[in-house]
């Protein structure tokens, strides 16, 4: 087994959360590498689906956007968005969404709106697009960041999707029917949510990851679990299959 970097190891970590009968309605960025990582690994027939309507897509290389031709391409169907929202994902059809964030706070809620006031930004981000929807709708939510203070934070200045709320039982009490965030992969750690609380919770540390790193690296006091084991490192294949997939997409973006 070579070296990785922390960031491998991240991508790799999350597209084992995946599983082969998932169907998966991918985020665009860090997601989406490791939705692609799982198909080409553990989950040949995982179902990955885009916003953009694209439906069992398989890229070549990892899309810019959810507009990029390869998805549609490459896809077995596309349908029209409004058919995507409405009969895909507030169907119910959908097992698991993959998002990321660039603010997240205690009970799993994401902010990609706007750092500091919302009316005298410090940095407007690119908002929620479909995120919320795919945060409240699909059976579960994995969500992929690299862990450090400004991005795990104790209060998020906008919620743009939600994960736990308040915590507890919030989601049950707004009548939401979905799981929300079951896991948050990071490039340390792997954090799940309290089954009682839902304050997430570290599950599993990352091969030459220390305690005081993740504290160090995260914006509230966090819990570690009764029982914490040591994410198993990547294996050749997994390395192989994303450095691959990077080095091919970097190619096909720098050519374009
Ligand atoms: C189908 C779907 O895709 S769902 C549709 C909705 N879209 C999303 O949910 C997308 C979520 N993802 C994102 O918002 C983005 O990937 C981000 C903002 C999290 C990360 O952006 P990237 O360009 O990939 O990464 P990067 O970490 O370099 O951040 C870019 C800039 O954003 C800003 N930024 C990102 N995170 C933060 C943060 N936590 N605090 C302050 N600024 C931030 C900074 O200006 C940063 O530049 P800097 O590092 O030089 O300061
Ligand atoms: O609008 C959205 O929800 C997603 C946008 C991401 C993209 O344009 O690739």
């Amino acid at each position: 087994m070579s070296d990785f970097t922390p960031t491998e190891m991240m991508t790799i970590a999350a597209a084992r959360a995946l599983t082969n009968d998932d169907v998966c309605f991918v985020g665009i960025g860090a997601p989406s590498a490791a939705c692609n990582v799982a198909r080409l690994t553990h989950a040949p027939d995982i179902t990955l689906i885009y916003e953009s309507g694209t439906v069992g897509t398989k890229p070549d290389v990892l899309p810019l956007s959810i507009g990029d031709g390869e998805l549609c391409d490459t896809a077995l169907f596309t349908v029209s968005v409004p058919e995507m929202f409405r009969y895909w994902l507030q169907g119910g059809r959908i097992t698991t969404g993959f998002l990321g964030g660039a603010q997240i706070d205690k009970f799993a809620n994401l902010n990609t709106t706007v750092v500091g006031p919302y009316d005298h930004p410090k940095v407007r981000l690119p908002g929620g697009g479909g995120a919320p929807e795919i945060a409240s709708n699909c059976g579960q939510i994995f969500i992929t960041m690299a862990l450090s203070k400004r991005g795990f934070i104790e209060k998020l200045p906008f919620i743009t999707s939600m994960g736990h709320g308040e915590g507890g039982n919030h989601r049950e009490r707004l009548g939401m029917k979905t799981k929300g965030p079951t896991r948050v992969i990071t490039d340390l750690c792997i954090l799940e949510p309290d089954p009682i609380t839902k304050e997430l919770t570290v599950v599993s540390i990352h091969k030459g990851v220390t305690r005081e790193q993740i504290t160090e690296n995260c914006g509230w006091t966090l819990k570690f679990a009764d029982e914490v084991i040591e994410t198993p490192v990547p294996t050749e294949t997994e390395l192989s299959v994303l450095r691959d997939i990077n080095a091919r997409t970097k190619k096909a973006h720098e050519a374009a």
